[in-house]
């Protein structure tokens, strides 16, 4: 009988030693009696799991006939044997199986674990002699485990093991109760037949240090043999005291260590947006600590900053609380959360190309050699980090669907390409149906994070992209097309045309436009042909500078905005003042001289220069 002890193992009280069944020298039941010298006494095979060899203990002396009718009952026993498991028919109802796993079957094999893990221990530890020795059993939903498992308690409890009773668990829950600090048990048994029909009922043993082996089971059977053989015969049985049976909830602590594997401490900031629902709808029902989120609630005025992955007071208010606040990671979402962005444990901002590269590092572990298409406008570091890691660096034109695209089409041209993202924080995955989804991209993040704590790995997420070389400089700057509205898109691409010619015809001497980067197609990429173009955003080009004493300065890049009457030029230099001096070169040689400072104000690159 089970006395149930609803308190929590850490406050159990201590373990009552079972009684064990004393040992029992009974007449042995007709035709043996008959059959046995008088001197010989049969006990109980345990005899004394401290005492000499309890293997060989209870050693029958019989006649031949004997001897066969015991080898046979001692055979029902090791054909439970299956493998490291016991298996057996535990109810009627099998067509022409008889049941097998009686509950004297499962009493002498726990009995005899219980003896066989006593001097296991005891050879383990050296030093250990007699104490008490904890196991816990646990149980799947099968009829047959209420019945069977009384008598694994009692066979336990005649080895003199402390019997912890777990009710309905899972397998490897048992075994985490060796483990798990707050039950730490020496064994652990778990009922069950696993995928077997629901006649049969079996067992599986554990140590702390993992599941018993074949050997040790079959060990563990013919010990229980012997006695089989003995309690048929009505030796060495005999009722002692009910064991004393301690309940405990497993389940509850194996599901709380499941939840800590995942548990990460994760501010949101969404930036009152719509990505509230990733903290409470996401994390917070997997465990995760998000105390300090930002700005969670929507409200349409975006009151404190714009829900943005590329704005500098978003990603620093996020900083700051994942430093406040210890977190693991901190996200930051757009409005509609189709980009996100996040800061690691150090606080280090992963935006815009680092944040490329931490996906890229993910993606390039799941997709050894895949291409990574970006926008253009990313760093020549960024190139070096992907190509390092085995992939191929596709740079393409800047808008999120142009990026996304052009992925689908090297799929389809059959070059693999796992991953689309741009600058922005817009990320497509092709696993994710080539969608970019910010939140997608933060479970991706976080499961990276929680992989690199499995395996050990020091440091938070940052240092996945520790060897990204940054650019020393980078500057955008936007020129308004002026007049009218409705010449703005002929005027822009006039302007953005202009500066390709330029070059090409010679008159940008030093300028040498990028071509494709990395990704193995023959058309397409920076300097598309644009031959036939419907979109302002086909014309952008992206030109490298090359002074004349300093070697290659850094790259322009060139388009007209995806949205606004403005013309978007970005510069990138891995030289201190690179970026001025382009802008000065270009100021002087395509602006002011092309005409095209008439219809375009550059007034923002003048300022830079000066
Ligand atoms: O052309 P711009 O004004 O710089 O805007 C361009 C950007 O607009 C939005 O943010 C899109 O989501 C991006 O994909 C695009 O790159």
């Amino acid at each position: 009988m089970a006395a149930t002890i609803p308190a929590s193992p850490a406050t159990l009280q201590p373990c009552k030693k079972n009684v064990r069944g004393s040992m029992l020298i009974r007449s042995p039941p007709r035709p043996w009696r008959r059959r046995l010298p008088q001197h010989v006494v049969i006990a109980d095979a345990s005899s004394s799991s401290r005492g000499p060899k309890a293997a060989t203990g209870g050693r029958l002396e019989t006649s031949t006939d004997a001897a066969a009718v015991a080898g046979e009952d001692g055979d029902v026993i090791r054909r439970l044997q299956n493998g490291p498991d016991v298996r057996g028919v535990a109810l009627e109802g099998e067509n022409g199986r008889a049941v097998d796993l009686t509950p004297l079957a499962v009493e002498v094999i726990a009995e005899s674990f219980g003896e066989w893990l006593r001097e296991e221990l005891q050879q383990l530890e050296s030093g250990r002699d007699g104490g008490e020795v904890r196991v816990s059993v646990g149980r799947d939903p099968r009829l047959s485990g209420a019945r069977l498992g009384a008598a694994l308690f009692a066979g336990l409890a005649r080895a003199g093991c402390s019997v912890f009773d777990v009710g309905l668990a899972t397998t490897p829950a048992c075994f985490m109760s060796t483990k798990l600090p707050r039950f730490s048990y020496d064994a652990s048994i778990m009922m069950t037949a696993s995928h077997l029909p629901y006649t049969r009922n079996g067992l599986k043993f554990f140590m702390k240090r993992g599941g018993l082996t074949s050997g040790e089971v079959e060990g563990v059977c013919d010990r229980a043999a012997r006695k089989y053989v003995a309690r048929k015969m009505g030796l060495g049985g005999g009722r002692g005291m009910p064991p004393v049976v301690m309940r405990v909830d497993l389940m509850s602590a194996y599901a709380q260590h499941l939840r800590n594997i995942i548990m990460e401490r994760v501010i949101v900031n969404a930036g009152n947006g719509c990505g509230g629902f990733f903290t409470w709808d996401v994390l917070e029902k997997l465990g995760a600590d998000t105390t300090g989120s930002l700005h969670l609630e929507p409200d349409g005025k975006f009151p404190h900053h714009m829900p943005n992955p590329e704005d500098t007071t978003a990603m620093s208010l996020t900083r700051d609380a994942v430093l406040d606040h210890g977190a693991d990671l901190g996200v930051v979402f757009d409005t509609d959360v189709d980009r996100s962005g996040v800061v690691d444990a150090t606080g280090a901002a992963i935006n815009g190309d680092r944040l490329i590269a931490l996906m890229s590092a993910i993606v390039l572990d799941e997709h050894p050699g895949t291409t990574v298409v970006t926008d253009a406008r990313t760093s020549d570091g960024l190139t070096r980090f992907i190509q390092a890691r085995g992939g191929h660096h596709c740079l393409y034109r800047v808008g999120y669907r142009n990026v996304i695209d052009k992925g689908v089409q090297l799929n389809a041209d059959g070059v693999e390409t796992h991953l689309m993202m741009e600058t922005t924080g817009h990320g497509a995955l092709k696993e994710n149906n080539f969608l970019d989804d910010g939140a997608y991209m933060v479970v991706k993040i976080i499961i990276e994070m929680v992989r690199m704590r499995l395996v050990g790995l020091e440091g938070s997420v940052g240092t996945l992209i520790m060897d990204l070389e940054e650019p020393a400089e980078s500057k955008l700057m936007r020129m308004n097309i002026l007049g009218e509205a409705k010449y703005a898109k002929q005027r822009g691409t006039q302007a953005v045309e202009t500066f390709r010619n330029h070059i090409q015809e010679g008159k940008l001497n030093g300028w040498v436009l990028d071509d494709c980067g990395d990704c193995s197609v023959s058309q397409g990429c920076l300097v598309d042909t644009n031959d036939d173009p419907f979109d302002v955003d086909a014309y952008m080009y992206r030109a490298k500078f090359f002074d004349e004493y300093k070697g290659e300065l850094g790259w322009v890049h060139i388009r007209q905005s995806v949205h606004n009457p403005n013309i978007a030029i970005n510069m990138q230099s891995s030289i201190p003042g690179g970026c001025k001096s382009m802008a000065k070169d270009l100021l002087d040689r395509y602006l002011l001289t092309s005409g095209v400072n008439e219809f375009v104000d550059i007034t923002e690159v003048q300022k830079f220069v000066k």
